[in-house]
């Protein structure tokens, strides 16, 4: 029987304080009790899988026998989940991926087949097609990625080398990598794992390039998993974090697939090879639309592991004297600790509200593509654009926050920050790397003015250029309100100023491309304040939604988290309000005194608000963030874990040192 241990008493104390019911907060955090009751099901039966615990932490083994117990465990996990579905309801997507976490201590070698292979066939692909592999993949008949940056392009995808050539004769495409560059570098799972791949591609036709298109590729043996003759593939190294995302390289030789094998959704080959253009050519990138649109709520979840797993830290650690004579006080009641810490929590309930509204705006969009109606496809693009680049950004300083926070033990693989700041950084460049998704909502925002300019009314999230033009700056006042409406004339304030510059250019001479260079940094500066002005009015709207359904206690603490994340980025952007809005000296004095009085209300439900988040131990998989508190009896099993502690002297001594040391002393 396993052992049951004592809670710490400093966590039962703030436990004890906590001013709101923890379950009420976490059936609103998932989405409503049932989707709790699922998701704590299923996590249960997968802590009782004996072959999903590991005899040896996952550091401690090699490349390799990292990325093999890796794969064991993902198959365990997905029979688990199978078995879990035959009995129930499917579960939802949000809940198998945190529940991935409790197996696999990094990231799945079959990340990729879920995260985008899947969602690609569905979104890219004709009735037939789906029809053909869906079954198949979504069975883990066939396992796939999602194959698009090449060793010479990432961000500009127009510019992608890997040829797929039409031959009406045989109705084929045959698929080369012509050069170095244009081998495939980065897909998840593609070194040794998967079988199949969506491969973007430039598309000719009779010698006519028609630009880029996905196509489903099979590019190992289903039987033998042997590389298929014309395909060159393998994994491309370690990295920074991904250590089992099993990141590839593939290169095709006159590799033929039938016409049927391109994702003809939206344009199309007729086998004579006549090209039908789709509705719109940018549909073709509407996978990482999806994937942009869930980073959010991705970046929501890397920020409450970590803030958990800090502030149970900072509630167990003591660390010097507030006062002489007085004991050493828990870290959490340093000020500075609480400032590191409460925005953490703030910030992760900000993502969820976002990512709550973007989502359904992304499945309007996609019932109304449904309709051949993309009027707010632009939009949708730009807010999915500025929000996964701003949320991945934000997740990462966080994380680091938190790591920081927890001092020389945050620094410890078995705080598992290390491991949360490699996948959460990790995003900040996939899927779009940072600057370039803030400059392509930079671009829509150009549009948006000079629409505002020419009196037009605006798509909805960039409304407010219209009433700062029409309205003088309003009366300042410290309410969340008036300070998102300031929030919006920074933005505004900024969006303009990188039009003007971009103009000036224009005027002096320049082409207006190197205009746009010239002005890029003001234009990412727009973008920004754009995503924070998104970001506070979204989450001020959706707290005052939910206060009226909930408890008055949760929406009382629901309230103060607002207000710190509102009044915290006023502080961190003060610069910006005072040169774009009517803030005055005297405001930020006032809102300093309310950032420190939220702090002190926070205070007593810091521990109750992680708790809420309800990430289980063996998600978690943290020394210092366990429910139990138990941080130095973990650090300590944890550290008798390491192969070096397993025998008394090392064989290097006998090796090396012993006679260093007899040489040292002649
Ligand atoms: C089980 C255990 C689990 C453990 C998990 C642990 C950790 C993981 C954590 C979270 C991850 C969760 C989910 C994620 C799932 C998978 C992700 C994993 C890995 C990442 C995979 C990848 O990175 S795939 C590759 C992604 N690549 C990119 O994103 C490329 C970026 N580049 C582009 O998108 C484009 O090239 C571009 C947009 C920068 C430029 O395109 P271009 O064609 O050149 O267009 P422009 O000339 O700039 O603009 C023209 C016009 O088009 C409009 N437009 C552009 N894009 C779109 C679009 N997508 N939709 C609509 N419209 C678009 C643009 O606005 C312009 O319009 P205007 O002319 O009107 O201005
Ligand atoms: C962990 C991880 C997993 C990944 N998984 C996959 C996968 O499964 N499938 C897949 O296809 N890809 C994958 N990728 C690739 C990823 O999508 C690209 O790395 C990303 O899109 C950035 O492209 P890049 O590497 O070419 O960077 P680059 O575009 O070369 O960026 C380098 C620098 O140039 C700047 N830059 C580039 N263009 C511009 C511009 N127009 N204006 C201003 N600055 C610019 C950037 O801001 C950046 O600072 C993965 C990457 C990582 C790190």
């Amino acid at each position: 029987m396993a052992t049951v241990h004592k809670i710490n008493e400093d966590l039962v104390k703030e436990r004890q304080k906590c001013t709101f019911n923890v379950q009420e907060l976490t059936y609103l955090l998932d989405g409503g009790e049932e989707v709790t009751k699922e998701r704590r099901e299923f996590e249960n039966i997968l802590r009782n899988v004996k072959e999903l615990q590991d005899e040896v932490p996952e550091v401690y083994l090699s490349h390799k026998e990292r990325y093999e117990n890796a794969v064991r465990k993902t198959c365990i996990l997905q029979n688990v989940r199978n078995d879990f579905e035959k009995k129930r309801e499917v579960l939802s997507p949000r809940n198998i991926f945190r529940a991935g976490y409790a197996v696999i201590k990094d990231v799945s070698p079959f990340f990729l087949h879920n995260g985008m292979f899947v969602p690609t066939i569905i979104g890219q692909g004709t009735p037939e097609q789906q029809a053909e592999w869906l079954p198949k993949a979504k069975a883990m008949a066939i396992i796939g990625t999602y194959a698009q940056t090449e060793l010479g392009h990432g961000t500009f995808i127009r510019g992608l080398e890997t040829t797929a050539t039409y031959d009406a004769k045989t109705e084929e495409f045959i698929l080369n990598s012509p050069k170095v560059t244009s081998y495939k570098w980065w897909p998840g799972g593609l070194g040794t794992t998967v079988n199949h791949c969506i491969t973007v591609a430039q598309l000719y036709i009779n010698g006519k390039k028609y630009g880029i298109h996905p196509f489903i590729v099979q590019i190992r043996d289903l039987e033998t998993h042997k590389p298929l003759p014309g395909i060159k593939v393998g994994e491309i190294g370690p990295k920074m974090g991904f250590a089992t995302a099993n990141n590839g390289f593939l290169g095709f030789q006159n590799f033929r697939i039938p016409r049927k094998n391109m994702l003809m959704k939206n344009a199309q080959v007729l086998k004579d090879g006549t090209f039908v253009k789709g509705m719109n050519e940018k549909l073709t990138y509407g996978t990482m639309v999806m994937v942009r649109v869930n980073i959010v709520s991705d970046s929501a979840f890397h920020t409450a592991m970590a803030a958990t797993i800090a502030v149970r830290y900072a509630a167990v650690r003591h660390q010097s004297q507030l006062k002489a004579k007085e004991p050493e006080v828990q870290i959490i009641d340093y000020l500075t600790q609480q400032h590191k810490l409460f925005i953490a929590i703030a910030t992760s309930h900000a993502f969820s509200n976002t990512y709550t509204w973007l989502y359904q705006a992304y499945l309007k969009v996609v019932e109304d593509l449904g309709k051949q109606k993309q009027d707010h496809l632009p939009e949708l693009h730009a807010l999915s654009c500025c929000l996964k680049a701003t949320s991945s950004r934000d997740a990462g300083v966080i994380v680091e926050q938190c790591r920081l926070a927890c001092g020389g033990h945050g620094y410890m693989a078995s705080s598992n920050l290390p491991i949360i700041y490699g996948y959460t950084t990790a995003a900040i460049t996939y899927e779009g790397e940072h600057t370039v998704l803030l400059l392509q909502t930079a671009r829509y925002l150009m549009k948006a003015w000079m629409s505002a300019l020419e009196g037009k009314v605006l798509a909805p999230s960039v409304a407010y250029l219209v009433d700062w033009l029409k309205s003088d700056k309003q009366r300042w006042q410290n309410t969340p309100e008036v300070i998102v409406k300031g929030f919006q004339h920074v933005a505004a304030g900024k969006i303009k100023d990188a039009f003007d510059a971009i103009q000036k250019h224009v005027k002096a001479g320049k082409d207006y491309e190197d205009a746009w260079n010239l002005a890029s940094v003001q234009l990412i500066k727009a973008s920004e304040a754009h995503s924070r002005a998104i970001l506070c009015d979204g989450y001020l709207r959706e707290t005052v939604r939910t206060s009226s359904s909930v408890s008055p206690s949760l929406a009382k603490v629901l309230n103060h988290l607002v207000q710190l994340y509102i009044v915290y980025w006023t502080l961190e952007t003060a610069g910006d309000l005072l040169v774009y809005s009517n803030i005055g000296k005297d405001d930020i004095a006032v809102l300093k005194e309310k950032y420190e009085e939220l702090l002190a209300l926070i205070r007593p439900n810091a521990v109750g608000l992680v708790d809420a988040f309800d990430i289980s131990d063996e998600i978690l998989q943290s020394t210092l963030g366990s429910y139990d508190g138990r941080v130095y009896e973990r650090l300590m099993e944890e550290a008798m874990k390491s192969p070096l502690n397993k025998e008394p002297v090392n064989q290097s001594f006998h090796k090396y040192l012993k006679p260093f040391i007899k040489k040292a002393k002649l």
